[in-house]
Formats: structure tokens, C-alpha cells, sequence
């Protein structure tokens, strides 16, 4: 079985995948939207994308894909400690060089905001693909004055020294990622440690009317179904027109979530079921 993950080597989402997959082939992709084209293509079997961060929220660019353009099932969650290193290439140190730029993933730099204000002010902040592709960046351009902000994996895999370590500006930081599998598959994930299970729904209400939203959330309030994230996403028809992405904490049961499901078309909304999974932790902390 192959893996996709957001690559190069040495990315958090390799962290995840490897968590989850540590015997499966793994499989680095340019882009979250490449490798979730790579499972509908079948040139790999599963992608692991980073969904949602304690600090800076969704991933629109994972959500906007598989909502408008690649609808693959979710089939596993995983949260995984994001711990952020700020990095150099040896010979910048020997030098004595202060990083002129400093090159990240652009939730990567966003995450540790405050440490580049106090201890970078004046250097130049520069978005990549991944934290990976930043390392490997720095590690093909030694003579350039710049730094990356990536985690220790990438230290490692691209001959980088660690400055400072764990720069971020919440020391809570984590990213939840999801397993994006092919519709109609069904592949066992086992993690290593389980935290909960959640069904995820993508609700389009009929039209913009007085207490929709209210009418949605009482079909599940009443029945007891806790909500763990609501999410709005443009359906990108037209201004103030928004999807809500519903994640529901327990998997698709025969009574209850479809009988929300049913009261809500009732409603006239369009519900759709993106997944019913089970999440799990890089470690036996209950983070969520
Ligand atoms: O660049 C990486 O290492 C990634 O795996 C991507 C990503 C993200 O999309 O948010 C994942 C976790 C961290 O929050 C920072 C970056």
C-alpha cells in the first residue's frame, strides 16, 4: 500500500503519516492537492493533509480542495505536537551570519509570530510548500544568509542546525490530519493511541433565511449529539454564500445522525457525509 504525504521528507505531515503507516511505502507530493489527486488517480492508495491547528485554525486549502474539487472519504484523523525549530545551515554559523530570510510553511511562520518579531525583526519572511521544503531549501543553498522553520526530523534529514528550539508562540500547539482514502475502499487504520470518533458532514443550507443555522444545530442539540467543529466555507457561487462542515463526536450510527440527516432535509439542506472515522494521538495525552 502507498502512502502520500505533503513532502519532501521531513515534514510534520510525514510525522503523521509515519505514525499511522510505519510499515506502509510512504510517498512525498508536492502539494496537498497533488497527492489527493494521486489517490483518485490510483497512483497511491492513501494521502494523510493537515486539517485544522490549535493556533491557526483550518487548512482552507485542504478543505476548499476536497470540498469543491477531490471529494475523497476521510478515513482517520490523527493529532499530532507540533514543535517548531528554527534552523541554519552550519557554514551561515561558523560565519556568524544573521539570517537576512527566513523561509516556512506560511502556518509555520505564523505560528511562531512573536518569537520572529522579538529575536528577527528585520528579516525577510518567505512562504514555502512545507517546513520541509524550506530545510531542504537551506540545505541546497548554503551560502545563502537565511533560515527555515521546521522540526527536528528535517534537521536531521537536511544536515541543519537547531538555534532555537520550540519557537512556537503557544507551547499547546498541535495540527490534526486527516487519512484521505478512494470512495468505496476500505482500509484499516490503527493508531496509537485513540481519542475519539467523529462523523464530519457538509451541510448547504436552502437559502439564507431567518434561524436556518439555529434549525440545523437543534436537530442534533435535541437528540444529544455533540458537535465537536463547525466550520463555514464559501461555496464560492456568491458573496455570503457558505457551507457549514459539521464534525459530530461518534461514528454513523442507525438512528441518530440519520436522523438529523433526515430532519434537515426536511428542511430543504443538502447534507453530505465526508467521513466517519476514528481519531487518534502521537501521544497518550487527550489532545484533541
Ligand atoms: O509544512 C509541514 O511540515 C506540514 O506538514 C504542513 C503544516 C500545515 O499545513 O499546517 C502542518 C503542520 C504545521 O502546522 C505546519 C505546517
Amino acid at each position: 500500500m502507498k502512502v502520500g504525504f505533503l513532502g519532501p521528507r521531513g515534514t510534520f505531515t510525514e510525522m503523521a503519516a509515519r505514525a499511522l503507516f510505519p510499515d506502509k511505502e510512504l510517498i512525498p507530493c508536492q502539494t496537498i492537492p497533488l497527492s489527493m489527486d494521486k489517490v483518485s488517480t490510483n497512483e497511491i492508495d492513501l494521502t494523510v493533509v493537515p486539517i485544522e491547528n490549535t493556533i491557526e485554525g483550518s487548512v482552507n486549502l485542504t478543505l476548499d480542495y476536497l470540498i469543491h474539487k477531490q471529494r475523497l472519504p476521510i478515513i482517520a484523523g490523527v493529532t499530532v505536537t507540533i514543535a517548531q525549530q528554527f534552523l541554519m545551515h552550519p557554514i551561515q554559523l561558523e560565519k556568524g551570519n544573521v539570517p537576512e530570510r527566513v523561509l516556512s510553511h506560511p502556518h509555520a511562520l505564523a505560528q511562531c509570530h512573536d518569537f520572529l518579531k522579538e529575536t528577527y525583526p528585520d528579516s525577510q519572511l518567505e512562504y514555502t510548500n512545507s517546513t520541509g521544503s524550506a530545510a531542504e531549501w537551506l540545505s541546497t543553498n548554503p551560502e545563502v544568509p537565511a533560515a527555515c522553520i521546521a522540526n527536528e526530523l528535517a534537521a536531521k534529514e537536511y544536515g541543519l542546525t537547531i538555534v532555537h528550539k520550540d519557537i512556537q508562540d503557544y507551547s499547546s500547539n498541535r495540527t490534526r490530519f486527516l487519512v484521505l482514502g478512494r470512495p468505496g475502499d476500505t482500509h484499516q487504520v490503527e493508531g496509537p493511541y485513540k481519542i475519539s470518533d467523529r462523523t464530519t458532514l457538509m451541510i448547504t443550507l436552502p437559502e439564507d433565511y431567518t434561524g436556518a443555522l439555529h434549525q440545523v444545530l437543534s436537530a442534533f442539540a435535541w437528540r444529544k449529539l455533540n458537535l465537536s467543529k463547525i466550520e463555514s466555507r464559501p461555496t464560492k457561487t456568491g458573496l455570503g454564500n457558505y457551507y457549514f462542515i459539521i464534525d459530530i463526536d461518534q461514528k454513523m450510527d442507525d438512528i441518530l445522525i440519520p436522523g438529523a440527516i433526515s430532519e434537515l432535509e426536511v428542511l430543504g439542506c443538502k447534507v453530505e457525509l465526508l467521513g466517519s472515522y476514528t481519531c487518534y494521538s502521537l501521544t497518550d495525552l487527550r489532545v484533541v
